[in-house]
């Protein structure tokens, strides 16, 4: 069967571009009834407060919660990160409406607003022990949320290291504060950016961002263990460098 990709807002051409370079058809799903067509589920980065509103327009959120609950597999990036959290903090008045599933709290806009977005390179061990590849992860972080805690069946997949010079004195409120004077400087502090629970995946970064299949191949595998997705997603990942003897590659965006 083929991976549905919820497709009410956000980047969700990016992620079927990115399944199809993986030879894998990704299906917009936009209808409750939709998800019954599908075995599999990504529901990408965008804006998860009106995603949310969207959803509720479409009446998705029961239908969404019963398949996480059905235990087939879903991968949220970003704003469907969030999502699927099961609490999430920093929303806007009045919250907004989460799917859940996922046992831990999200910071929506961690990192700050939209003008502190960045990139950064990761340390993904797990990811590079199943797809192979090079030993780091470049991730687009785009006014990207952050994992504060996760319950006792969370694998943490992926940390960030936030820069000394932008310490995060609140976990609770978005306060990125530039330290100016290393006297004030404290320590480096890591936070969670990808984890797995199950059959759910969640990455506060969007690897449909990007020319390394890596994470996509990764959900296809767990889909394919669950022994309902198509056998055609069985193929390899196209990471950065894995082919033997090709020179690195410049990863930038791909909007295909
Ligand atoms: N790039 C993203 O998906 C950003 C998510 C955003 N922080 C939100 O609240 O929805």
């Amino acid at each position: 069967m083929a991976v549905g990709v919820l497709a009410l807002q956000g980047s969700f051409n990016e992620h079927i571009s990115a399944l199809g370079r993986l030879g894998v058809k990704g299906v917009e799903i936009r209808k409750p009834e939709q998800l019954e067509n599908v075995s599999s589920l990504i529901i990408p980065g965008g804006e998860s407060t009106t995603m949310a509103k969207l959803a509720e327009y479409h009446n998705m959120f029961p239908a969404l919660r019963e398949f996480v609950k059905m235990g087939k597999p879903v991968w949220g990036t970003c704003a469907g990160l969030i999502f699927l959290a099961d609490k999430a903090v920093g929303q806007k008045t009045g919250g907004q409406e989460l799917v859940g599933g996922l046992d831990c709290t999200v910071n929506r806009n961690y990192f700050g607003s939209q003008i502190q977005s960045f990139e950064a390179e990761l340390s993904v061990p797990k990811l590079v022990s199943q797809e192979g590849g090079q030993e780091t992860y470049r991730g687009v972080f785009i006014r990207a949320p952050a994992v504060l805690e996760v319950g006792p069946g969370v694998e943490v997949l992926a940390e960030y290291h936030v820069p000394s010079a932008n310490v995060l004195y609140s976990s609770s409120a978005v306060q990125i504060q530039e330290v100016g004077n290393m006297e004030n400087a404290v320590p480096e502090k890591k936070v969670i950016v990808a984890v797995k629970q199950g059959n759910i995946l969640g990455t506060a970064f969007h690897p449909e961002l990007t020319a390394d299949t890596r994470w996509h191949s990764y959900f296809l595998k767990m889909a394919n263990e669950t022994g309902e997705a198509s056998s055609s997603s069985l193929v390899p990942a196209i990471g950065v460098n894995a082919a033997i003897g090709e020179r690195p590659r410049i990863d930038l965006p791909v909007f295909q």
